[in-house]
Order: structure tokens, then sequence, then C-alpha cells
């Protein structure tokens, strides 16, 4: 495809969990190259620099960590993700994943702006499809699945008022889902492809599937790519490692395959705890896999049409 420009939008949250650490992920995505990366490919490169939340008073809850915080993200990425989309094509630098609240719901806002209908491809080993009463942990980075479909509970965040449909996404890389998850999931309509699955059939097939829907819809596309996607033997920079992931090639094989279909507006890095890697080796491999979803290959192939 295509000269894009891409807009970067830092998202340092590091509310959705107790462990520390993501707030450092924006810059560790600079440090390791991702502007460069993606104007050598010929995109335009516009640093927005850093979102911040708007002012918050923290409440004490028996079970929910740092919700008045990730309220204060919400709403100001929501916001910063439907002006971004204007302009470009935004990839947000997290930051844990409870940033997708914000920036799904944001990417929801500007699509019903222009009238086109969107669709999510959720990366992960995790399904992140709790509420704030299903979930074990508290920790809110396990529900933006949950929040974006218009599941309840999410008192005192932003409204949804347009769910998103569960048609509209799919899940690949799951390999944790707790109880609570996977009765919803199941009942639900989401696309959700297991490791299980990617062993058996290959990861182009459940994806080309879902790319054919985009495309069928005239759909925008919103990929959120939890570094816990990747196996921690090549992504190690993750609070909530899971053995058993996505290899580098299947990342790729992934990320060249959006490309191609020329169907993604909008793109999330997250979940990467700079604190925890090894010398930047897990910056570096998602900047590698961005550059590839923005046209980065080896040898050009003939396009493939959706
Ligand atoms: N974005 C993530 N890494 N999510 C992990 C969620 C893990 C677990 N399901 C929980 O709710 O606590
Ligand atoms: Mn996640
Ligand atoms: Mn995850």
């Amino acid at each position: 495809m295509t000269h894009q420009t891409c807009i970067l939008v830092g998202a340092p949250v590091d509310s959705g969990k107790r462990r520390r650490g993501c707030l450092m992920g924006p810059d560790a995505y600079r440090t390791a190259g991702l502007a460069d990366a993606l104007g050598d490919l010929g995109h335009t490169v516009e640093d927005r620099g850093n979102v911040r939340p708007a002012p918050f008073t923290p409440q004490a809850h028996a079970k929910i960590h740092a919700r008045e915080e990730t309220i204060a993200w919400t709403e100001a990425l929501a916001a910063a993700a439907e002006t971004s989309l204007r302009d470009g094509l935004p990839i947000f630098l997290g930051g844990d994943h409870s940033l997708s609240l914000g920036t799904v719901l944001g990417a929801m806002r500007h699509a019903d702006a222009i009238n086109r209908p969107l669709f999510v491809l959720w990366l992960d080993a995790h399904s992140d499809f709790h509420t704030p009463v299903t979930t074990d942990s508290g920790n809110l980075h396990g529900t933006p699945l949950g929040y974006v479909t218009g599941r309840s509970d999410f008192d005192g965040f932003p409204a949804v008022t347009r769910p998103l449909p569960q048609d509209n996404i799919a899940i690949i890389g799951l390999r944790s889902v707790d109880t609570a998850e996977r009765a919803a999931l199941q009942e639900s309509s989401i696309q959700h492809v297991d490791m299980r699955e990617i062993d058996e059939s290959g990861i182009a097939k459940p994806l080309t599937a879902f790319l054919e829907r985009v495309a069928a819809a005239n759909g925008m596309l919103h990929v959120s790519l939890d570094v816990d996607f990747l196996d921690p033997a090549v992504a190690p920079a993750v609070g909530t490692t899971v053995p058993g992931g996505a290899t580098i090639r299947e990342g790729h094989l992934v990320m060249e395959m959006l490309h191609d279909s020329g169907l993604m507006t909008s793109l999330d890095l997250v979940e990467l705890n700079p604190f925890l890697d090894e010398r930047g080796r897990t910056a570096r491999v998602m900047v590698d896999l961005a550059a590839s979803a923005l046209g980065r290959r080896v040898f050009d192939r003939p396009t493939r049409a959706y």
C-alpha cells in the first residue's frame, strides 16, 4: 500500500494492573527507533508525544485496582484516538492493555462519525473480556473487550452508547482464559482462536477468514497487539507471560498479511514493560512487527485481493 501518515501517540498507562513499568513503554519504542523504521518505509511520521489523563481523585476499592485513574485515561485516550484517526493512522505506544478501553472507544466514535463499521483484531494470550464484576484479579487491563462490547458494570466509565458488535472481533493467540471469561466468550459470537488452532491450521487461515469479513463490510480495522501474544522466549518484557505463544515468524506473518490487506486503520502496541526487558530486545521485536504491518518485507509479492 501507499505511503501513509503514521501518528505516534504515547499512552504511558500503568493503572491497569499492579505491577509497574508499562509507563516506560512509549519511550522504549522511541528509543528502539520506531519513527525511523516507519520513515524508512516512506511514511510520514508525526510523534504527538504522550497523552496525559485529566486530574482524578483516587478512591479505595475492595477489588478494582486504580479505577479512577483508568477512567481518566479512558476519556483522554478516546479523545486522542478520535482526533488522530481523522489525520492518519495512529499507533498507540503503550502502556498496559487498559489503554484500549480508550483507543477502541475513540475508534468506535470515529467509525460512527464517518458511518463505517469498526472491526477489532486482538492479538493476545488473554481474552481481556472481563467486567469489573467478573474479574478475579481486579486488574482492568483484563477488561477492554468486555467494555467496548457493552458488557455491564463499567460504572463511572464513559458510556458505550453503540457497543462494538461481537461479530466484528477476532482474538488470536489465546492460551490463558479465566473461567468466567471462557463461559462468556463461548456464548459470544467473537471469533476466538487459541494456540491449538494455530498449531493445527496455521495462523494465516483464521486471519484470512477475519480479513475477508472486514473487507466485505468496508470496515475500519483497529489492531491491538499485546506483547504476550508472542512467546516469552522471544518477548520477555511483559508482566503476564504465558508459555507457548506465537513465534517471531507467526507475528511477522500476521503483520505482513495486515499490510497486504490494506485494511488496518489504527494499531495499539501494549503491555511492554521495559523494566523486565533484556537490553531492549522486546522493544525491538515490537518495532520490527510494527514495521512489517506498515510494509517492511523481504520480497514483493502479488497483492492478494480480499
Ligand atoms: N492485558 C493483559 N495482559 N491481560 C491479562 C489478564 C489476565 C487475567 N485474565 C486477569 O483478568 O487478570
Ligand atoms: Mn491483553
Ligand atoms: Mn495478554
